[in-house]
């Protein structure tokens, strides 16, 4: 089976794409399964794309391999798009989601259900040694709730309603989440170029 990796310390993605890409036969591996530590990328790019690039291309440099990186996040409409790139760590270091949420509805005080419209935004990036990366992008419209609900997924799912959808992103089932996600969505771009990337990797 082929191995891809999967430059991301985040648990919640590591699962999502493991699920996703299960279902072309390929196997991910994420920053957190290889055994040598690698120290944290700064994401110091202003947009998901920047920061997808960095992601991808520091670690296919460093292992002279094809890597897909996932820069995501929130933009609110009423906070101007925000937390936007900075979601990871929008209520500082050491990042929190729970914090994270609390700070977002903080800032969403008193703002009526009707005005709470937000996006989920996820830009993938594939980076192959000596080639020009490749970018691919995807969205999920929705609206932020009051209160937290529900227990699956991570980062801001307890707080985001899809569009056309009464439960939050983490009350619904991980399958249904893959369904309509920014992620899915992004890679359902992603899938006309996946033989290409396959081939240039070793079995
Ligand atoms: O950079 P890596 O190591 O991949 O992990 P990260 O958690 O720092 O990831 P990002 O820099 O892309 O920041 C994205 C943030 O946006 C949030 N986010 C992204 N996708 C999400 C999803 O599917 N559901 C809920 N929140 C999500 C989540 O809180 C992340 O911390
Ligand atoms: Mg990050």
């Amino acid at each position: 089976m082929k191995q891809l990796i999967i430059a991301t310390k985040n648990q919640g993605k590591a699962k999502e794409f493991n699920v996703f890409f299960g279902q072309f036969h390929i196997n991910t591996i994420s920053l957190l399964d290889l055994s040598e530590t690698i120290p944290d990328i700064e994401e110091t790019g202003t947009t998901f794309e920047e920061n997808a690039a960095i992601k991808a291309e520091t670690i296919a440099n460093r292992m002279r391999i094809p890597v897909l990186a996932d820069d995501s996040g929130l933009m609110i409409d009423a906070l101007d798009g925000r937390p936007g790139v900075y979601s990871a760590r929008y209520a500082g270091e050491p990042k929190s989601d729970e914090a994270n949420i609390m700070k977002v509805l903080g800032e969403l005080e008193g703002i009526p259900a009707e005005q709470r419209h937000a996006r989920f935004v996820c830009v993938l990036a594939i980076a192959i040694p000596e080639q020009e990366t490749t970018y691919y992008k995807g969205f999920c419209e929705g609206s932020i709730v009051v209160q937290p609900r529900g227990t699956h997924g991570f980062g801001y799912d307890p707080v985001f309603i899809p569009d056309g959808y009464t439960k939050t992103m983490a009350e619904l089932a991980p399958a249904e989440k893959n369904n309509i996600s920014h992620r899915k969505n992004a890679i359902s771009r992603l899938e006309k170029d996946l033989p290409y990337v396959m081939e240039q990797l070793a079995d």
